[in-house]
């Protein structure tokens, strides 16, 4: 039987080639690591249910895209179908933190007029004899562009994995209570099933696929 869901999020993980978006994605939905994990052909995804406040179950379509550039035309349909982003670096590629700021613009431009909430996350935390961007820095970035957070995580060793996921999710899910986040018909980023309630009032369900 089909899971019976109140909302569903798009979520979209996007960043340089190699900075660890499969091996996150991985070890979040099936909590496990590999060391070599092959590329996605363009796109690849996995469902998560998180049990959020009681009674209500979100169901996250989570969007590993290829960080190359011969995928990147892939990839940006992608970005129209989510609410959220897990934007990446490796903390210890610094070139991968400079991209930050293009890989954003990017995705601002493209899902106009959508909405799109991001997460920093600066991965592979575990390498910090090898570490060319400090957290301060990782945390300016977040907050001069408005992200939800930043967050330092490891997959390797299992480090903030859950976390970066579900501070996402919970801000996404505030910002929607808070009205701020526009329902368009058609628009796969955010969708209502299950009616759920918020405050006094009832939200109906727009749209359900
Ligand atoms: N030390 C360390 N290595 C990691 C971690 N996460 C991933 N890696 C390694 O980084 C390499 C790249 O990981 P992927 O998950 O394939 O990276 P990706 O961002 O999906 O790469 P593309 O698909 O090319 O865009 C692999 O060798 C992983 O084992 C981590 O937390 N710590």
């Amino acid at each position: 039987m089909a899971v019976q869901w109140n909302l569903r999020f798009g979520i979209v993980l996007i960043g340089d080639s190699a900075v660890g978006k499969s091996s996150l994605l991985q070890r979040y939905t099936e909590g496990t690591f590999e060391e070599a994990s092959l590329s996605p052909l363009g796109i690849d995804f996995k469902v998560q249910y998180l049990d959020f406040d009681p009674g209500i179950l979100i169901k996250l379509l989570l969007w590993d895209t290829a960080g190359q550039e011969r995928f990147q035309s892939i990839s940006k349909s992608y970005m129209r179908n989510s609410v959220g982003c897990i934007l990446m670096f490796d903390i210890s590629q610094r070139q991968s933190f400079k991209n930050i700021r293009n890989w954003h613009r990017e995705v601002m431009d493209y899902v106009k007029p959508f909405t799109m909430v991001f997460m920093l996350v600066g991965h592979k935390s575990d390498l910090l004899v090898r570490r060319q961007v400090r957290r301060a820095e990782g945390e300016a970035l977040a907050k001069e562009l408005d992200m939800a957070g930043y967050v330092e995580v490891s997959s390797k060793e299992n480090v903030n994995v859950g976390l970066s996921f579900e501070s996402l999710v919970r801000v996404i899910y505030k910002r929607l209570n808070q009205g701020k986040i526009p329902l368009d018909q058609g628009w796969q980023g955010l969708t209502i099933g299950l009616p759920f309630w918020k405050d006094e009032e009832i939200i109906q369900q727009k749209s359900c696929a």
